[in-house]
């Protein structure tokens, strides 16, 4: 422990999709200080809902890059109110919902260089993005750009092999590519294209920073096995593309010193450095600590399902990424789009907008939910790419739902679901899709199997007893929800001494374990094993009704 007057501190924030956040640490790893500033409701002037602006044509999702950047100023200016001391922060570094893209116009690392402190940031860099609408994870909008690049590089499984995934519409260079069809005065006027990540570490390294292996993984542009920019890709994507991405790095790299714009304005130290920052979902992984052969569930905004692997052996579903601690090594990553937005929907509509009738609902149903399975795909749904709510019941024939309207029109109704099992139907039904796409990755359940929970969602422990039952397995939490902003705080104190050669397991081998927040009913297996098998076969045939 330190013995001086201001021992130090390292923080690490998270860029997500609904709110940026941020997690102080000690050098003992204990948490010091949190804080957060949500867009919607805290930042009304941008008009969001869940963060993101959804266009007209359903499928183009984008975020205002001025939110993000007048977040920040929200933010620190907040911190040094509640009299943080940000002089101790020795390291920084964070993370950002992945995928999403910054464009940064013609002459902004002029600006981004020569910040005046007596202006916030906001102010400083109104003009100095050549797209204010910047292209975020949920956006699908970009089927004809993934279409063309799995031709020119021969192939889905080609493009997997090489960038650890196929073509996905998320994925930064269809969104690229997309930008430079319909909108080339807006691409030529750009000077440096951006990762949400390696956005936000510019703000405070006042320069341009790297896209690191890890988050970089998720752009169809990377080779995964090279750790460079794959010269295929690059062509089939957008022209001089690899300028204006500048050389990607080590996830564990230190970038910099901080800009002295915080210096001034904060009183950070000259001294902090500036970590690379990551993805979310890589710096979740950091943040709990995940060890070869754990799985992780992240129930944000969007609920994901990832691993550590020491191979990268990639498919034409799910994702390899390179790993953001060992950078020989990789992680694999399942995404699931309607994840807490649809929890919330069937919150508002079945349980009166209360997480505490939900949860009674969970509790005073059956597990397997007398047979009936829900999939409930508000919006495309990543994995499997499907759309709508499609409810089956025991027989598998399709149950609706019973609405006024349908009453009043004496429509017949084959059977319908109560508010509290439409309530099971909808948990149960994400967490079997997990499992079973868990599985097709090669993921499975044996004897001693975890599960981690992690994200907004993994506060409530009647959704979590749904998946330890569904996954037949223990779940664990740690003590802070948000593993992102832990990993980044851990990220950054590990780079001190990173190059001395001490590995990241070293750095945290103190923190807190995780804690066991649920086991799973000893009927679970039987319940579940079964479902899980008609949950495929039910799958099936609403992918089979929408891609005939
Ligand atoms: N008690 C709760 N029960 C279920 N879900 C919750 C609860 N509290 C928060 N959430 C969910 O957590 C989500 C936010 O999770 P978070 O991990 O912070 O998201 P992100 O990092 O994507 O911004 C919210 O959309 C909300 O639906
Ligand atoms: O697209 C993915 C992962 O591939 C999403 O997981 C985003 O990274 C958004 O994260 P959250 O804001 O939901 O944590």
């Amino acid at each position: 422990m330190s013995t001086e007057p201001n021992p130090p501190v390292f923080l690490g924030f998270d860029f997500s999709t609904q709110q940026l956040k941020v997690v102080a640490i000690d050098e003992n790893l204990a948490v010091i200080h949190q804080n957060n500033v949500q867009f919607d409701s805290e930042l009304p002037e941008f008009s969001t809902r869940g963060g993101v602006h959804v266009h007209a044509d359903g499928l183009t999702v984008t975020s205002p890059v001025l939110m993000w950047v007048k977040a920040l100023d929200l933010l620190l200016d907040r911190m040094k109110r509640a009299g943080f001391d940000f002089s101790r922060v020795r390291a920084l570094s964070g993370a950002g919902q992945q995928h999403g893209s910054v464009y940064w116009k013609t002459g902004a690392s002029e600006t981004l260089k020569n910040l005046d402190p007596e202006q916030n940031l906001h102010q400083l860099l109104q003009d100095s993005f050549s797209v204010l609408n910047s292209p975020v994870w949920m956006d699908s909008s970009s089927s004809q750009q993934c279409n063309d690049l799995q031709t020119a590089v021969g192939g889905a499984l080609r493009l997997a092999e090489i960038t650890g995934s196929r073509a996905y519409e998320r994925f930064t260079g269809n969104q690229i590519a997309k930008l430079w069809q319909t909108r080339p005065r807006e691409y030529q006027d750009t000077e440096r294209i951006s990762l949400v990540s390696s956005f936000a570490a510019s703000l405070f390294l006042g320069d341009y920073a790297a896209v690191d292996f890890s988050d970089g993984s998720g752009m169809n542009l990377l080779d995964i096995r090279s750790r460079a920019w794959s010269q295929v890709c690059l062509d089939a994507t957008a022209p001089h593309l690899d300028r204006l991405l500048g050389e990607p790095q080590p996830s564990t790299s230190v970038l910099g010193r901080i800009s002295a714009y915080f210096v001034h304005r904060y009183g950070f130290s000259k001294s902090c450095s500036v970590v690379t920052f990551t993805g979310d979902n890589p710096a979740s992984l950091a943040g709990m600590r995940l060890q070869p052969g754990d799985v992780a569930v992240s129930l944000g905004t969007s609920d994901t399902v990832f691993t550590w692997i020491q191979q990268p052996c990639p498919a034409t579903e799910g994702h390899v990424f390179c790993n953001p601690i060992k950078w020989q090594e990789y992680m694999a990553l399942l995404c699931f789009k309607n994840g807490s937005l649809t929890r919330e929907r069937i919150r508002d509509e079945c349980a009166g907008g209360s997480w505490e009738r939900f949860s009674d609902a969970l509790r005073t149903t059956p597990l397997g939910n007398h047979g009936n399975i829900g999939f409930y795909f508000d919006s495309m749904e990543i994995t499997p790419p499907a759309v709508g709510v499609h409810l089956f019941g025991t027989d598998d024939t399709q149950v609706y739902r019973q609405t006024m309207m349908m009453m009043m029109m004496m429509m017949v109704v084959v059977t319908s679901l109560s508010p509290q099992m439409e309530v099971r139907a909808l948990v149960e039904g994400q967490f079997l899709s997990r499992r079973l796409y868990a599985e097709r990755l090669g993921y499975s359940i044996i004897p001693g199997t975890c599960v981690l929970a992690t994200g907004g969602a993994s506060s409530n422990r009647d959704i979590l007893q749904v998946l330890s039952d569904v996954f037949n397995a223990p779940v664990y939490t740690i003590d802070v929800s948000n593993s992102t902003c832990l990993g980044s705080a851990y990220r950054a104190l590990h780079s001190l001494v990173a190059e001395s050669g001490v590995s990241f397991a070293d750095v945290v081998k103190n923190a807190q374990e995780p804690q066991l927040a649920v086991t799973p009913d000893p009927r679970a297996q039987q319940v579940y094993d079964h479902m899980l098998k008609r949950y495929a076969r039910l799958e099936d045939r609403v992918l089979q009704k929408m891609h005939p």
